[in-house]
């Protein structure tokens, strides 16, 4: 600092003169020319440092160039952005929200920990613009493939909400929509998928839409969907890409079905999806014929093996075995929890034996049926690897397709005079009759054909010939009305089946959703009649309840009546109660009937020796062509007497005038 003389002596020697105090700030504060700016005292750190009171001032970063606030100002944009879009993601979710929600925080966290690596990185490479902004491009990109992959995963939550597609598993591959998509994403050969267009199978159904990416991925599945949704399909397509061509290793794919008339559907539907590539489908009508067919090494000529248990079985217990599961990569259970059923009426020791010989490293298995069992559930969760269960729907519903309705009959009587009532107002065929045992079936059978109607009837006790030719008659609609047991109660699909008539109750709710899902398949209509008497309250409650499940119009007095406990339940399930013989026509009729039956066939029998000795082969073949013919055009093709070989029509039309007018139903649905 000058001295206060020099000073004075500079004021006196500038009077007049013009000073730049602006420019020569300094010196005209020091001579006091300008008053001297007040600097604070306290810094403006200071100043904040004593405001803040929690301390977060102090792991502020120190003060920062203009570039990096620059970049610091475009991060803080970018992290309020994305903590934007965080948000709106959470907000426009809904099942998806819960399960995500904890991804989601986490992701903000990420986010939040990415921001302040960000201003480490760019302290640490104070200058070094670009490298800062390549790390910070790679992170918007990792978290826009996050994004991505939640949005994908939010469309498939509600594609398959919306088809009501329920899965349980690890890495469930995503379902189709289209059965193009299965040759883009999986190879599916062009011919499977023209046969496909072929049979009219515009859109896979749901069960198709999940199983079939599954299967191809080689997962093991248990799988459950309604009657009549295509489960068929959902395991013939990847059983026929796993096996790519035909090869001479022996039976690569089994699929075991309760019923022969099953195995041999699902049999045909292996020859028409798998039309024109060449792999040879071989399915066990006779184990004996088969056993010669075979030899030690012709097994190796087929890929495919559609069987019942016990036939397979059969062959496998044989020693040396007649045939060889060795080679097989797919073992495909229909009808699992009928398969999985104990004791006389279920297959679970034949399917453990099955299972076991199927013993190659890379042997893959999948459970397909219509109602869901617990145990079917604890056993694959347990056996099966890395198993998927799928669900369409609630489990065990019947089809809404299906219009379900209740008939009280009063007695057994009762039901007769139900049935010919509805013969009276009018049925529309094809109608499928269910009762409780081949005797009733029998019985029945004898009554209807006695009121010239076109049926026939199919039970346990008939021969493979006549089953055979009883479904095939039935299918082309040769037969109007076909009397059956629970024998046809799983499976069977026949097109456009019009009416189910459960003239015996059926002795559980599972049983009853399969017969009716015979009507109403593949989104077509149908509809379901179910005599009930009083011996039918104990299972009454159940069936009421899968009805209302599907929507239909139920008294609720049903849904009160007592509910059976599961011991109950479970010993009713297996015994049906006795019930009175159905019978109104008199003995000696249906007697007089089977003695002209006899004599018919007795006398066809001799004209067919006479007419065609001594050419013996061709006389045989030529017979039995003749017969099948007499059958299919009357519409029967049993040993039972048909509508012809009965009474002629007039006696009996007035005996079923006299029966309509004493016909009184008693509804109470
Ligand atoms: N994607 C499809 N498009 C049109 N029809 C189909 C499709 N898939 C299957 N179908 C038809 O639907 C009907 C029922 O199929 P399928 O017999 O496989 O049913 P399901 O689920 O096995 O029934 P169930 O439980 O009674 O055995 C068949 O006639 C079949 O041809």
């Amino acid at each position: 600092m000058a001295a206060p003389e020099e000073l004075q002596l500079f004021r006196k020697l500038g009077i007049g003169a013009k000073f730049d105090t602006k420019r020569f700030r300094k010196d005209a504060e020091r001579s006091q020319m300008i008053r001297a700016q007040v600097t604070p005292t306290v810094t403006k750190e200071e100043a904040d440092k004593a405001l803040d009171f929690f301390g977060n001032l102090s792991k502020q970063k120190p003060q920062k160039t203009t570039t990096e606030n620059t970049r610091e100002d475009e991060t803080s944009t970018e992290t309020s952005r994305r903590e934007k879009s965080t948000e709106a993601l959470k907000s426009d979710s809904y099942g998806v929200q819960s399960r995500k929600g904890k991804k989601r925080k986490q992701t903000r966290e990420e986010t939040d920990g990415d921001n302040s690596d960000d201003s480490e990185d760019s302290l640490q490479l104070l200058g070094d613009i670009k490298a800062s902004k390549k790390k910070k491009k790679r992170k918007k990109k990792d978290l826009t493939v996050d994004k991505v992959e939640q949005i994908k995963q939010e469309k498939l939550s509600e594609f398959r909400h919306k088809k009501r597609i329920h899965v349980q598993g690890d890495d469930v591959p995503p379902p189709v929509s289209s059965f193009q998509e299965l040759q883009g994403v999986y190879g599916i050969h062009p011919q499977i998928l023209n046969n496909l267009q072929g049979l009219g199978y515009d859109q896979p159904t749901p069960i198709q839409m999940q199983a079939i990416p599954l299967m191809l991925q080689r997962r093991e599945i248990l799988a459950c969907a309604p009657t009549g949704s295509g489960k068929t399909a959902a395991f013939i397509l990847p059983i026929l890409h796993h096996l790519r061509e035909p090869r001479r290793q022996g039976f690569r794919a089994v699929v075991v079905s309760p019923t022969r008339e099953l195995a041999k559907q699902t049999f045909t539907w292996f020859q028409r999806l798998g039309e024109g590539r060449g792999f040879r489908t071989y399915y066990i009508e006779k184990p004996a014929q088969a056993a010669k067919k075979f030899g030690p090494n012709s097994a190796k000529k087929f890929d495919i093996l559609v069987t019942t248990p016990n036939r397979l079985v059969y062959m496998l217990k044989q020693d040396p075995p007649i045939i060889s599961l060795h080679s097989v990569e797919w073992l495909v259970v229909d009808e699992s929890d009928k398969l999985f059923e104990e004791g006389k009426q279920g297959f679970r020791d034949q399917l453990g034996f099955i299972y076991k010989a199927c013993d190659s490293s890379h042997v893959r298995r999948a459970m397909f049926s219509a109602t869901f069992a617990y145990d079917v559930e604890q056993w694959c969760k347990l056996n099966l690897d890395n198993v998927v269960t799928v669900n369409i729907g609630a489990r065990n519903t019947a089809v809404d397709t299906v219009e379900q309705q209740l008939l009280f009959v009063g007695s057994e009587s009762g039901k007769l005079l139900a049935m010919r009532e509805l013969v009276r107002k009018g049925l529309t065929p094809p109608v499928l009759i269910f009762v409780q045992s081949k005797e009733r079936a029998k019985e029945l059978f004898h009554e209807l054909i006695y009121d010239g109607i076109n049926v026939d009837v199919i039970h346990a006790d008939r021969t493979q010939t006549q089953r055979d030719n009883t479904v095939k008659c039935f299918r082309t609609g040769k037969i109007w009305v076909l009397i059956c047991t629970e024998l046809m109660g799983r499976g069977i699909d026949f097109k456009g089946v019009n009416l189910v008539i459960n003239y015996d109750f059926p002795t559980s709710a599972v049983s009853y959703i399969h017969r009716i899902g015979r009507t109403g398949r593949a989104g077509r209509p149908g509809k379901a009649l179910t005599f009930f008497t009083e011996d039918d309250l104990v299972h009454l409650r159940g069936i009421a309840n899968v009805m209302r499940e599907a929507g239909c119009e139920v008294p609720e007095y049903m849904l009160e009546l007592k509910k059976a406990k599961r011991k109950e339940r479970r010993f009713l399930e297996k015994r049906a109660p006795k019930r009175k013989s159905i019978s109104t026509t008199p003995k000696m009729f249906v007697d007089k009937a089977m003695r002209k039956r006899k004599m018919i066939e007795k006398s066809k029998k001799t004209q067919g020796k006479t007419r065609n000795q001594p050419g013996g082969s061709k006389a045989n073949t030529q017979q039995e062509t003749g017969n099948l013919k007499h059958h299919t055009k009357k519409g029967a093709t049993s040993d039972e007497p048909t509508a012809k070989s009965l009474p002629g029509p007039k006696g009996g039309n007035k005996r079923i005038k006299k029966r309509k007018q004493a016909s009184n139903i008693v509804s109470k649905s």
